[in-house]
């Protein structure tokens, strides 16, 4: 081998390398452009054998590189700027390049250490010794040795820049430290990099450095390869889009519905740039718009869908509020103006506003909720409260709402799909933080589609809503800044969980004196102005108007009455224009009927005569109070007690317990002691076809009961309210207002009613407390003396009873 016959002189010229490393045993070609190095070189042409010391400068490869100055011939080449170990080569060729410098071809012979710089000038001379390798064959060695073949086979696959032969060459190398040197020739390393593979004495260690920089090397071919594939396919896709896109294109063109297309776009687009939409709005947006451009935008299924969802993503308030300063001062004036009486309500309502007034517009208490009858201004209460408070209004009815889907929407995958009830109502509404009324909460349905009632939960909840997502818009929505209102007829109905977070306020109905007030007031003036009625040309007397209220309509607010006023003022219009000398219309009592024809409303009768066993009770139902009678019989035969009415089940246990309460007190009563074992009791509420529940029948049907057996009648201007237990105790009953306003109406004189209800009376308008006695009654003992003065009787009356109604 050339490099054991070649031995190392104790002087010897110099090169200094700046970018690259010669290793021994390689065959490497450098070019020198120095003066100095050219002169190092042609020494070294003239010694035999012609060898010459390569050294790397220290910190080489970078910009500011120490060595550029070292071999500057002004500045001495300095020990501590080269590398202590360095090869030393024999020159096998020399090549003059015209230009300047030379190319020499040298082959590494072994590692030599620099004990001196002996000369500078006009050659760099050092002293050198040998710095001997001993490759070892240990086993780890030959293990190392393999896995480095096997890297460079995989780089010999993956780096298209080695040459073909250098796998072969590598496999042919049984050296360690000749493989290394090789290896690390064709790779791609930093000079440091190099010259530590160089000095590094043990193979094992000199084996493992290489190995390390070939392993990343393979992972950055590979990871490279990949980046490229995936380049290469977005290009083709990108391509193959635009080609396409192109394509449809050019067919619309040719249909003709591309140019409306592209003006769809472009209104698109400036929705977009005025909406103040909120960053993830606008990003879901602008990839929608993406793909509506990709569909063509043409009169397709699917560009139908997208643009549905743009218009309702982009009519949405995602940030336009309305807000007027507003006081409590004002609100009342406002609710005034609205709306006559039910004061009570209004100050329930103002107490709100004034909380709402303190958080600054953050909704944090419960929500409130109107329950009443039909017709009494629950709707328009909310549309004063929006007003008051300068907030548009709307309106949303949730009766038969089942699925909470309904609620919340379709995820727009469906066929068809739409927001929910809550983002339609917003979109309704323009505005982020309107007042939001939910309408007939009470009739919120729930089956196995979902349960609407929890997802309205997540509505209604302050520290949920802030982050609304309906299915369809599949977006949070803000809800935070809405006011919502809820309404209902009953509160039985209403999901507890829901009724929870609700401030219940409650509107009863009104009187027909209310009713003559809000008709005077507010209905005849707006439809008047709807009709385009002046004053002059009509006459409506109280007398008439009373009529009209308490014999046309028969309800607890005044929906009806406002139909039948605007019929009587178009027939108004009619006899005004059919006269031909213009005068005023008068209407009277009488002639109502004429106007309205046989629209008559039976007004409920009391019972034509009172008679045994017959008893007026009073009824709660979501239409206002009414009376109810109790009707009982005795029938020869053992069967007890039948109750028949369509009565649900906690009439009916009230029905029993009544029973059970009366024979308990036989004797006290007077009653004949076998006479329910004798006769059976029949107990029926006519209205067979409306179904009648709750308790608060109890005491009506003992008494009712009482009054059969004993024959003694109780007087039909006389009804009453009151749930039984079985004690005797006479327990409150709830709807009291509601009952005895419609006691009132029915032509009843008196009426008892529970006396744990006593606070209820507040609330009863004064002209009902003026025509009523109200009797309160804690015990239905009471009740039975006042009734059948049984302190006074002496004598058992009843058998004689049991026979005229068998
Ligand atoms: N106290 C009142 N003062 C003036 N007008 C009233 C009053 N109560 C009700 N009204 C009028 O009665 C009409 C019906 O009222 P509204 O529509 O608010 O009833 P509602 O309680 O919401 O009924 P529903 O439960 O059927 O929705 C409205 O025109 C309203 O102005």
């Amino acid at each position: 081998m050339v490099e054991e016959q070649v031995r190392t002189p104790g002087e010897s010229p110099l090169v200094v390398l700046q970018d690259s490393v010669v290793f021994p045993h390689i065959l490497t070609s450098l070019a020198f452009h120095h003066p100095m190095d050219l002169a190092a070189i042609d020494e070294a042409m003239n010694r035999e054998p012609k060898t010459l010391v390569c050294v790397t400068a220290r910190n080489s490869g970078k910009e500011e590189s120490a060595s550029l100055e070292t071999v500057s011939p002004e500045l001495p080449v300095k020990l501590e700027n080269l590398h202590e170990v360095g090869t030393m080569v024999l020159i096998h060729k020399l090549l003059r390049i015209p230009a300047g410098g030379v190319a020499i071809m040298v082959q590494g012979i072994r590692r030599v250490k620099i004990d001196e710089i002996v000369q500078t000038d006009p050659v760099v001379r050092v002293r050198v010794h040998p710095d001997p390798e001993s490759p070892d064959r240990s086993v780890e060695t030959e293990a190392l040795m393999r896995l480095i073949l096997g890297q460079v086979k995989q780089l010999a696959e993956l780096a298209p820049y080695l040459p073909d032969e250098f796998e072969t060459m590598a496999l042919n190398i049984d050296n360690p430290h000749h493989l290394a040197y090789l290896v690390v020739t064709f790779l791609k390393l930093p000079v440091e990099d190099r010259q530590k593979i160089l000095e590094i004495d043990s193979s094992e260690a000199k084996l493992t450095n290489l190995s390390t920089h070939l392993e990343r090397e393979i992972e950055l071919l590979e990871l490279g390869g990949k980046i490229k594939s995936k380049i290469q396919d977005d290009v083709q896709k990108s391509q193959r889009d635009f080609f396409l896109r192109e394509q449809v294109r050019a067919i619309q063109k040719e249909l003709g519905d591309g140019e409306e297309g592209d003006e769809d776009i472009v209104r698109y687009r400036e929705k977009i740039a005025k909406s103040q939409l909120p960053p993830e709005v606008l990003r879901e947006v602008n990839r929608e718009l993406d793909r509506l451009v990709r569909f063509g935008n043409g009169q397709s299924q699917e560009s139908g869908v997208i643009r549905t969802y743009l218009d309702v993503v982009l009519d949405l308030p995602w940030a336009r509020h309305s807000t007027e300063p507003f006081s409590i001062e004002k609100a009342q004036k406002i609710l005034d103006e609205d709306h006559y009486g039910i004061e009570k309500v209004k100050d329930r309502i103002l107490d709100e506003l004034a909380v709402h007034l303190r958080a600054k517009g953050k909704n944090r208490g419960p929500v409130l909720c109107f329950i009443g009858p039909p017709g009494v201004g629950k709707t328009t209460l909310g549309q004063s409260i929006a007003r008051a408070m300068g907030r548009s209004f709307v309106r949303v009815s949730l009766g038969g709402v089942r699925d909470d889907s309904e609620i919340r929407g379709h995820r727009r995958t469906y066929v068809g799909a739409m927001p929910g009830r809550i983002i339609q109502g917003m979109r309704k509404a323009g505005t982020h933080n309107p007042v939001f009324m939910l309408d007939e909460i009470d009739k919120l349905g729930s089956d196995q589609r979902g349960d609407p009632a929890s997802a309205l939960l997540e509505v209604l909840d302050s520290s949920q809503n802030k982050d609304f997502r309906d299915h369809y818009l599949d977006l949070p929505f803000d809800l935070s800044e809405v006011f919502f209102i809820a309404t209902a007829n009953v509160f039985q109905t209403i999901p507890p969980p829901l009724l929870d977070r609700m401030e219940i306020i409650r509107l009863a109905g009104y009187t027909w004196e209310e009713k003559r007030h809000i008709a005077r007031q507010y209905l005849i003036p707006r439809v008047m102005k709807e009709l385009g009625i002046d004053p002059f040309e009509f006459r409506l007397d109280d007398p008439a108007l009373v009529r009209l209220i308490r014999e046309f309509t028969r309800e607890a607010g005044v929906r009806t009455l406002d139909r039948k006023i605007a019929t009587l003022l178009r027939k108004v219009v009619r006899v005004r224009s059919e006269m031909s000398r213009k005068r005023k219309v008068i209407i009277t009592p009488k002639s109502i009927s004429t106007y309205l024809g046989n629209e008559y409303v039976e007004p409920e009768h009391l019972l034509d005569k009172a008679a045994p066993g017959v008893v007026t009770g009073l009824a709660w139902t979501p239409n206002g109070g009414d009376v109810l009678f109790i009707e009982t019989l005795a029938i020869e035969g053992s069967k007890g007690f039948i109750l028949t009415g369509h009565l649900g089940d906690v009439m009916k246990e009230s029905a029993r317990t009544a029973f059970s309460v009366v024979q308990s007190r036989i004797a006290k009563l007077g009653i004949e002691q076998n006479f329910f074992s004798k006769n059976e009791i029949h107990v029926h509420v006519p209205g067979g076809a409306i179904p009648k529940d709750g308790p608060s029948a109890g005491i009506t049907i003992a008494v009712a009961i009482v009054s059969l057996v004993t024959g003694i009648p109780v007087p039909e201007t006389l009804a009453m309210t009151g749930e039984i237990a079985l004690s005797g105790r006479v327990l409150p009953v709830g709807g009291v207002k509601e009952k005895l306003i419609g006691a009132r109406e029915a032509g009843i004189k008196r009426v008892f009613i529970p006396e744990k209800n006593a606070k209820d009376l507040l609330e009863i308008p004064e002209e009902v407390k003026k025509d009523l006695t109200i009797v309160l009654v804690s015990h239905i003992d009471d009740i039975f003396d006042e009734c059948f003065s049984i302190k006074k009787r002496k004598k058992p009356v009843l058998s004689k009873v049991g026979k005229k109604f068998s």
